[in-house]
């Protein structure tokens, strides 16, 4: 005021509110009202403004008084108790705007309140009771304050009962009814502010002494505005502070009571209404936050109050602050601010306003709520903003009354993996406190965030009496490994696949051709055909598919991609050549992909063929035909006459009858590429064999680490398909690498989708070409045997002479480590080929060398494929090594590596000396000291050291590839031109 006597003239709004401990706005606000015209808060205040402010100021306080003496009569003029929020007129009655205790020209009223708070009892509490009273800053307690309390005001119409509480409903807008008793005071109130659902119901306000309780209800704006709390406000045992609804998160708390109110204030919250005591608060809450004091005040309701600024708050900010609601809160916080002036006044913080508006002196700063106080945002619509449709909503929520306990737990639930036990406990509807003493009395100790496994979730849902329907999401970038299960009513027959392996000139081409062109329908006769590397013929009506891939792509490098296209195979066998190694080799493969075998013994035409010498040869390799009592099919066929075919193809069908082909193809495509190449013209072409599902023009696909969509698509007449099924060969186009025959084919929903598997598969392949091979190995043989990872020991043999092999077969077979068998799936003569290596990287096999070796391919590709290959010339070792690796035992501290090749070019005797072999280094180096093995034609001759090695006529300790040296090999002379000398030394492997 010393400003304003100063400089009268110059005194400017914000000063005065200062002065006023009030904000501009308020001062703005009632300026307006008094219709003293006012810009900011910079505008000048002239004297008479600043008299017509403080005129009404004091008018307010006598009204106040006026009240409070005739509380009854005001009482008259509240409201009926259900009148919802208060109208924007009432609120020009409200204006209130409450000057701060010590600096508010008028206290006398405020002071006389809080001095004399109101209702007797409540003034010996101290507790001014009844909201109703704040609302209109009467600190009267009572209920009956509030019931007087200026509906308009307020909006609300409080009625309360014993002391003080129900105002904050009544503050508002609401309606409140309160009881309070001096011990137990219990209010009720019913203070929907402007909610939508009104009711509410609070108690204890001030109440009581002892144990104040108060339970409040007010939907103030919110859509779940019923609540119910309990807040003792000043009581001895005020109990919470209110976490009602207003604070809604945490709901559970006490006190909300106090809370409710602090809402009712600002907010209206419809608690705040309801119980005294809430109104109370939330009026401090109000408060505090225009005034920058604290929420906490108070005391129950200390907490509550916070929560009440910040509700406010955010209603505030949520709502826009519409003016409507501001003048609301204005008007609250004038009352509050009254109040809390007294209050503040007369007793120390935390003081208790009557009305609970004693926020003002909550030692924090509610800075937020001055904040936007002040920004005073325009734009709420109304008393109810949003923000206090979520404030209530919230109270409600927590002021929900307890629900009688409904069995809800679900008959089934659905298991995608491992759950937590919180999550476990959300699925069969129970509380995680429950599920973990469930868990406890199954003898499993956990803890809310603890991973069940799946037996603990069968284990603990089974103990609900809850079935478990598992779905474990497959991982879909490894698809080769899962196929989709089908309904056995969903499956229909599909054409067998076919294909054809033998000797070379043995006439599988021949066969192949001969079969196309005698099946080829009248239709697709002017068709032009097409190498696909498959094609389908009918025969009786029913479909052949035919893989003229090069037979043992087939079940090569193919099965060694993990594919399994064929169904059957052919093994031709020219019957004037008889069964030859490659005819042996076919046997093998085929055996290893559990293929049924159809021998077709051809060139019959032929004088000298001699199918029964086929049949009695092939019976050694288990393929023992039927009218011998075995259950070999043969046919007896001339490809190039086309003798027996038709016979060769009724017994496809005959065997695919008995085998049952079948495949959904009403499902998304699956398949294996068969072969894949860069067109020039069309760009990546795949030939895929469709095995499952129908793959249609547009689909999506990824095909081993490639991707794309099917562009367009032909079969093997070239003619366009805009759909394929199962067991139908393919071309299509619309890749954009080129995959590999063998790779898996799948159709996906979407490009994007596959795309993402594609470089997901591309991934996983880089990774596992840089790690560790999963192929079986001696090394590591007894650890995959531990790990159940193998059961049997597959063994392929090759040796020098037959007798060898059968004595190393005979002898390996015998072995069994702890169940553990060797299985033999193929053994011949000669050196080690390319095929067998392939043969074994196909089935997970060793390859087992007796006097052989490698041929140079075989070697390569065995190190490609990571092949095991072990070389012997000792029956006895080749035993012992293999049990010692299936026991564990197989310590292997030296390992042989061969450093280089020579060729024989010339043969020199030396008298004294022996023989000594003009070589040419044909790969790596030989060493002087190294060892060395004779091979001649894949067979090891000799194994021993290398005698000398010279260059021209001088010793060398090494001669490099690409010259010439002469070597003589110790204590052996027997070596010819063409023979090849081996040299390599051994190391030390670490294990
Ligand atoms: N007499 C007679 N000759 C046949 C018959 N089938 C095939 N031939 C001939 O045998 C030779 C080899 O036939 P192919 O069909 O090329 O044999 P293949 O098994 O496909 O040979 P590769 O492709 O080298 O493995 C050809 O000259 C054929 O004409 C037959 O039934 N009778």
């Amino acid at each position: 005021m010393t400003k304003q006597d100063n400089n009268k003239d110059k005194l400017r709004v914000y000063e005065y509110a200062k002065s006023l401990n009030m904000s501009s706005k308020e001062i703005i606000t009632i300026l307006k009202r008094l219709n003293i015209p006012v810009n900011n808060h910079m505008s000048v205040m002239e004297n008479d403004a600043v008299d017509s402010v403080e005129k009404f100021f004091k008018d307010v306080k006598a009204n106040a008084a006026a009240k409070r003496d005739g509380g009854a009569s005001s009482n008259a003029n509240t409201k009926p108790a259900d009148k919802p929020a208060p109208r924007p007129e009432s609120r020009q009655q409200t204006v209130a705007v409450q000057p701060k205790p010590e600096q508010r020209p008028q206290s006398a009223q405020v002071q006389s309140v809080a001095s004399a708070p109101s209702g007797g009892e409540a003034q010996e509490d101290r507790r001014p009771q009844g909201q109703g009273q704040d609302g209109e800053r009467h600190s009267h307690g009572q209920g009956q304050h509030r019931q007087g309390g200026n509906p308009n005001y307020r909006g609300g119409q409080g009625q309360g009962q014993g002391q003080g509480q129900g105002q904050g409903g009544g503050y508002r807008g609401g309606q409140g009814q309160g009881q309070g008793g001096d011990r137990r005071p219990q209010g009720s109130g019913q203070g929907g502010y402007q909610g939508s659902r009104p009711q509410g119901s609070g108690q204890g306000y001030q109440g009581g002494d002892r144990r104040p309780q108060g339970s409040g209800q007010g939907g103030y704006q919110g859509s779940r505005p019923q609540g119910s709390g309990q807040g003792g406000y000043q009581g001895s045992r005020p109990q919470g502070s209110g976490q009602g609804g207003y604070q809604g998160s945490r709901p559970q708390g006490s006190g909300q009571g106090g809370q409710g109110q602090g809402g009712g204030y600002r907010g209206g919250q419809g608690q705040g209404g309801g119980q005294g005591q809430g109104g109370g608060q939330g009026n401090r809450g109000g408060f505090s936050s225009n005034s920058g004091s604290r929420p906490q005040g108070g005391q129950g309701g200390g907490q509550g109050f916070s929560a009440g600024g910040q509700g406010q708050r955010t209603e505030q900010r949520r709502a826009g602050g519409n003016f409507e609601q501001r003048s609301n809160n204005d008007r609250n916080r004038n009352d509050g601010r009254f109040n809390a002036t007294a209050n503040a006044r007369t007793a120390a913080p935390p003081v208790i306003d009557i009305d609970g508006d004693d926020s003002n002196k909550g030692p924090r700063k509610a800075k937020p709520a001055t904040k936007r106080f002040e920004d005073g945002k325009p734009g709420g619509k109304g008393p109810q903003g949003r923000g206090n449709q979520r404030y209530n909503g919230r109270g409600g929520r927590n002021q929900e009354p307890p629900k009688p306990k409904i069995d809800n737990t679900p008959k089934k639930i659905i298991v995608r993996g491992t759950m937590t036990v919180g999550e476990m406990a959300k699925a069969l509807h129970k509380d995680a406190s429950e599920v973990i003493k469930k868990l406890l009395f199954l003898g499993v100790m956990a803890t809310i965030n603890q991973e069940l496994d799946l037996d603990a979730i069968q284990l603990l849902a089974s103990d609900y009496g809850v079935e478990v329907e598992l779905k474990i999401p497959v991982e879909e970038d490894k698809f080769e490994q899962f196929e989709e299960k089908d309904e056995e009513e969903d499956l229909m027959e599909r054409p067998p696949v076919v294909t054809i392996m033998g000797h070379v000139d043995h006439g599988k081409t021949t066969l192949l051709d001969a079969i196309r062109k005698t099946n080829v329908t009248e239709g697709e006769a002017g068709g032009i055909t097409q190498h696909i590397g498959a094609y389908q013929v009918e025969t009786h009506g029913k479909k052949i598919t035919f893989l003229d891939t090069p037979g043992h792509e087939a079940f090569t490098s193919m099965r060694a991609r993990g594919a399994q296209v064929t169904d059957i195979t052919i093994i031709v066998v020219a019957a004037d050549d008889g069964v030859m190694p490659q005819t042996i080799e076919a046997i093998a493969h085929a055996k290893a992909a559990k293929v049924p075998i159809i021998v077709a013994v051809n060139k019959i035409d032929k004088p000298d063929s001699n199918p029964d010498r086929i049949k009695q040869e092939l019976t050694e390799y288990e393929l023992v035909p039927e009218e011998w009592g075995g259950d070999t099919i043969f046919c007896n066929i001339s490809a190039k006459q086309r003798i027996g075919l038709e016979n060769l193809l009724d017994m496809i069908l005959l065997v695919a009858e008995v085998q049952e082909y079948k495949a959904n193809p009403n499902k998304r495509a699956r398949g294996t590429v068969i072969e894949a190449e860069l067109d020039k013209g069309k760009g990546p072409v795949a030939r895929v064999l469709i095995q499952h599902g129908t793959l249609k023009v547009g689909d999506s696909f990824v095909a081993g680490v490639c991707f794309g969509r099917v562009r367009a698509m032909v079969n093997d007449k070239g003619k366009k398909l805009k759909e394929a099924g199962p067991s139908t060969p393919v071309e299509i186009t619309g890749l954009t690498e080129v995959p590999q025959a063998g790779d898996p084919f799948l159709a996906f929903e979407d490009e994007r989708k596959a795309r993402a598997i594609a470089e997901k598969r591309a991934i996983t392949l880089r990774q596992s070409e840089m790690g560790a091979n999963s192929r079986v190995t001696l090394d590591d043989l007894y650890k995959q045997i531990k790990e159940g990872d193998i059961k049997d020991l597959n063994v392929i043999i090759k040796a020098d002479v037959q007798g060898s092999a059968e004595a190393l077969k005979g002898s390996l077979e015998k072995i069994d480590v702890e169940g553990a068998r060797v299985k033999i799936l193929h053994s011949g003569v000669g050196a080690i080929t390319e095929s067998d290596v392939i043969l074994a990287s196909a089935s997970n096999a060793i390859v087992i060398g007796f006097n052989v070796r490698p041929e140079p391919q075989a070697k390569n590709t065995a190190d490609q494929e990571k092949v095991d290959i072990r070389m012997h010339s000792i029956i006895y070792k080749v035993m012992e090594e293999i049990e010692s690796a299936m026991k564990g035992l197989l310590d292997p501290t030296y390992k042989e590596v061969v450093i280089g090749h020579a060729e024989v070019r010339n043969v020199f005797k030396v008298s004294k000396v022996g023989v000594i072999a003009g070589c040419m280094i044909t790969s790596g180096k030989i060493a002087r000291n190294a060892e060395a093995r004779l091979i001649r034609a894949g067979i090891v001759v000799y194994t021993g050291k290398i005698d000398s090695l010279k260059r021209f006529k001088d010793d060398a300790k090494e001669v490099a590839q690409g010259y010439e040296c002469g070597i003589s090999l110790d204590k052996y002379n027997d070596i010819k031109e063409g023979d090849i000398i081996e040299a390599f030394v051994m190391e030390t492997v670490e294990r």
